[in-house]
């Protein structure tokens, strides 16, 4: 575990309420609560209905539950940074009974696949500060990549709490708001493509006769050795995979099987559609707030 002292521009001095408290939020309470970046006191959770969700996080992490109406509104009125962190289709509403709360200049940090910067601020009838980030849940281990964009009103020391926060939990890239769909489709969604390959190769381990514990640590070591070998030899994947294929063994067989059944186009596609998936989310929630103005 590793401590943040406290300065102006820290987070263990400000007040922060995740206001959509579900998995994603968990990862990051987790995150900046275990490295010591943000104080638990001052960190706030809430939720539509689910308060005991709220009583496990306070449990788990020590943040304040804000379970009844009064306790909400002044949670939402007084925190410096809100994170916004329910799911999209929810996101109108929310943002909506946020309005008559929020001063000036609270940041509003958002989650949300889809949503953009203009429809938040369309939504609150202001200018206010809005970070939009694409985070993923690996950030609940220190191990977060996180893409992220901020509207021309966050300031410079906005900006630098931000990217605190998702430093905190791994790795955080400034990117163009047109770009947080790409981000979506490579390190939002991403996770779930890898654990996709590895249910499918514990499965074809399990049929080939290994036991489930057997089949599961080793495609485990195997992904966790293969990111580690990328990331600690600066190599290029494609110069990693070079080394363990022998010419005509039996890497190079399972390669030409997977090209030939499309793998390269298959991920291509895949990602292509995650990012006009985010664009429509985004463009569900622009239509529903124009429709409610
Ligand atoms: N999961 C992931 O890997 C990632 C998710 N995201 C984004 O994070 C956001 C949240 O996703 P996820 O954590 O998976 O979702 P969850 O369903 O786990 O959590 C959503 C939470 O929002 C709460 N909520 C809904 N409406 C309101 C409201 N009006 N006021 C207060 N709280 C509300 C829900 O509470 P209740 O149960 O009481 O209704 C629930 O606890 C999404 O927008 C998603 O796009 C981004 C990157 C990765
Ligand atoms: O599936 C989703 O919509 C969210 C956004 C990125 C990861 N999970």
């Amino acid at each position: 575990m590793t401590t943040a002292s406290a300065s102006s521009s820290s987070l263990l001095n400000k007040t922060i309420v995740f206001y959509g408290a579900g998995s994603m939020a968990e990862a990051i309470v987790r995150g900046i609560v275990e490295t010591g970046v943000a104080a638990p006191g001052n960190v706030t959770v809430l939720n539509r209905s689910n308060g005991d969700r709220l009583l496990e996080l306070q449990k788990r992490y020590g943040v304040v539950p804000a379970l009844t109406e009064e306790q909400k509104n002044a949670a939402l009125a007084e925190s410096d940074i809100v994170v916004l962190g329910m799911k999209p289709k929810d996101s109108a509403t929310a943002l909506l009974a946020l309005k008559p709360h929020l001063r000036p200049n609270q940041l509003i940090v958002s989650l949300i696949a889809g949503l953009t910067i203009g429809t938040i601020q369309q939504l609150l009838a202001s200018e206010q500060p809005v970070i939009r980030t694409m985070p993923n849940t690996s950030s609940s281990i220190g191990l977060g990549a996180t893409g992220i964009s901020f509207s021309a009103s966050v300031p410079e020391d906005g900006r630098a709490l931000a990217l605190s926060m998702f430093q905190a939990i791994g790795i955080a890239a400034v990117v163009e708001e047109n770009l947080l769909q790409t981000v979506t489709a490579v390190s939002g969604s991403g996770p779930a493509y890898i654990y996709y390959m590895m249910e499918a190769m514990i499965r074809s381990g399990i049929e080939q006769g290994l036991s489930l514990d057997a089949a599961s640590e080793l495609v485990v070591q195997t992904v966790r050795g293969a990111a580690e070998m990328v990331r600690t030899t600066g190599e290029d994947p494609a110069e990693l995979r070079r080394k363990v294929t022998s010419p005509n063994g039996t890497t190079q067989a399972a390669i030409e099987t997977l090209e030939r059944l499309g793998f390269p186009e298959a991920i291509d596609k895949a990602m292509l559609r995650c990012a006009e998936r985010a664009e429509e989310m985004g463009q569900a929630i622009a239509d529903e707030a124009f429709a409610r103005k």
